[in-house]
């Protein structure tokens, strides 16, 4: 048995991470300490010998450019990528653009992790004549209009995930592919649930941190034999733990 690996990774931070900003589909880059992470992710992969086959990423910029990172720090640039707005960030409805620790002192602590890590919880929604809505941004133009969202729940977030996990992701892995996806701190909880089979209870404490590969292995079934974070395992539960404590009033 020939045990298959895939790399999941974070974007590193963003300028609104920075910001503690609500981002979902905004297309904020990464800031400079996000290009760092990036970098230093790229090194730890190469320096524990992993290789690339082929490569996902959403349509944002902050995945992407981490995704470039990565592949420079492995020696791969050359790797086929295949973006898709499948794996974008949560869409975060009217809350995009909002901070998150103002947001909390406004609705409370409680409220705020309901809307940032409840399963079937979506933020409100936006309008069609919004700016923020995906309609009125050309890389969208071949989605549906069921496929366009307001706001999104992680529950809604899986249903557009899986589908290319199923169809795309999987298979690949399968046959033997080694994969890296660059995504999103919730399209990636959204395939952690899945691989993971977290219920829709525990998923609220998942928080996944900026930059650090997390690698699964899997069977010939595709079946999770096990995973884990590369890197120093105290630094990368603080940095888990500070994404957990941007949704509270300071
Ligand atoms: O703002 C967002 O889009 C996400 C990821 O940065 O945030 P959160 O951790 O609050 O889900």
């Amino acid at each position: 048995m020939a045990v298959k690996k895939l790399v999941l990774i974070r974007h590193g931070e963003s300028e609104w991470n920075k910001e503690n900003r609500f981002c979902g589909w905004t297309d904020v880059d990464l800031s400079e300490k996000g290009h760092q992470e990036a970098i230093e992710a790229g090194k730890l992969l190469k320096s524990e010998g992993f290789k690339f086959d082929y490569a996902y990423t959403s349509v944002l910029t902050r995945a992407i450019h981490t995704l470039w990172h990565v592949l420079d720090g492995v020696e791969q640039p050359y790797v086929p990528e295949e973006k898709s707005w499948r794996l974008n960030e949560r869409h975060y409805g009217a809350l995009q653009g909002l901070n998150k620790a103002e947001t909390a002192a406004k609705y409370g602590d409680d409220q705020v992790k309901l809307w940032r890590r409840g399963f079937a919880i979506t933020p409100p929604a936006l309008e069609k004549s919004d700016e923020r809505y995906p309609g009125h941004d050309s890389r969208y133009k071949g989605l549906t209009d069921k496929e366009l969202p307001l706001t999104e729940s992680l529950a809604l977030t899986i249903e557009r995930v899986l589908p290319f996990w199923k169809e795309s992701i999987a298979p690949r892995v399968a046959a033997g592919e080694r994969v890296i996806i660059a995504a999103h701190g919730n399209s990636l909880r959204a395939l952690v649930k899945y691989l993971d089979n977290i219920s829709d209870d525990d998923i609220i404490e998942l928080n996944i941190p900026t930059g650090v590969p997390l690698v699964y292995e899997f069977d010939d079934n595709m079946k999770v034999i096990k995973h884990y974070y590369l890197g120093d395992a105290d630094a990368i539960a603080a940095k888990a733990a500070a994404v957990a404590n941007q949704g509270k009033a300071k």
